[in-house]
């Protein structure tokens, strides 16, 4: 039994609208029944005041933040902001924002570091290309993510890594079991390397084509502290599934 608690984070993307919140209350009803286990959803920014207001203990977060607190920035939203709105969580640095809005890892670290700083969970993302694991770079890619991207842990707010192999999302495609325990051990010892004891209590939550059917096994591997869910977290019917699997373990 690990000393840390899972974390099912539910990353709707560009998804989801007033009706579909009515999932919240089965996935909610879950996540109160899991004990062991910490339940998110982090739907685009226009629903985390109405989600929050309907959570039912379920925490809410948000798929991005921007670095400063306030200022000319338009069309961005900032950590206060969402803390506002309900959220207690942020993702930062998926990988389709590093391919459609070209953030770097600079930028990344920037943005949790202000997520942390005002006491969100913040879920930092990393992973390779299809191209990089071809090529047999995935490691040194993912390495370079983590010392660029990963701010300093000190805050408020609980800093995750999220290892998502960018192959692997929304393909149905998951990484293998033996994959996704060598690119968590490289994680982990990065962590430590790093943070020293505190980087063994940092949880690393795997992302990519999670579903009911293969919850379990990826539970199972060393260092899966939980998943970040994409397709699969948009109803309760495929989500409510990966919450129990995770509280089975
Ligand atoms: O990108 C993801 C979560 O952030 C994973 O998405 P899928 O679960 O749809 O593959």
């Amino acid at each position: 039994m690990s000393v840390r608690r899972k974390l099912i984070a539910g990353n709707w993307k560009m998804n989801g609208s007033r009706a579909q919140l009515a999932e919240l209350s089965a996935i909610a009803a879950a996540a109160r029944e899991a004990a062991g286990v910490d339940v998110a959803i982090c739907p685009p920014f226009t629903l985390i005041s109405l989600a929050a207001a309907r959570a039912g203990g379920l925490a809410i977060g948000a798929q991005d933040c921007h670095q400063s607190d306030s200022g000319a920035h338009t069309g961005n939203v900032s950590a206060p902001m969402l803390k506002e709105a309900g959220a207690r969580l942020t993702i930062v640095g998926h990988s389709e924002r590093r391919a459609d809005q070209h953030e770097s890892d600079a930028l990344v670290s920037a943005k949790a570091q202000a997520a942390i700083r005002h006491g969100l969970r913040t879920i930092v993302c990393v992973g390779e290309s299809e191209a990089d694991r071809a090529a047999g770079r995935a490691g040194k890619v993912v390495s370079a993510q983590l010392s660029g991207s990963l701010p300093d842990p000190e805050g408020d707010g609980e800093m995750v890594v999220a290892y998502e192999p960018i192959w692997a999302i929304g393909t149905g495609k998951s990484a293998t079991t033996a994959d996704v325990a060598e690119m968590h051990a490289l994680i982990r010892a990065h962590l430590i390397d790093n943070f020293g004891d505190r980087g063994g209590r940092i949880r690393i939550l795997y992302g990519g084509s999670v579903k009911a059917e293969n919850a379990a096994e990826l539970f199972a591997v060393d260092n899966v502290d939980g998943a970040l869910v994409g397709g699969a977290s948009l109803t309760a019917e495929q989500f409510v599934p990966i919450i129990q699997a995770a509280a089975r373990c």
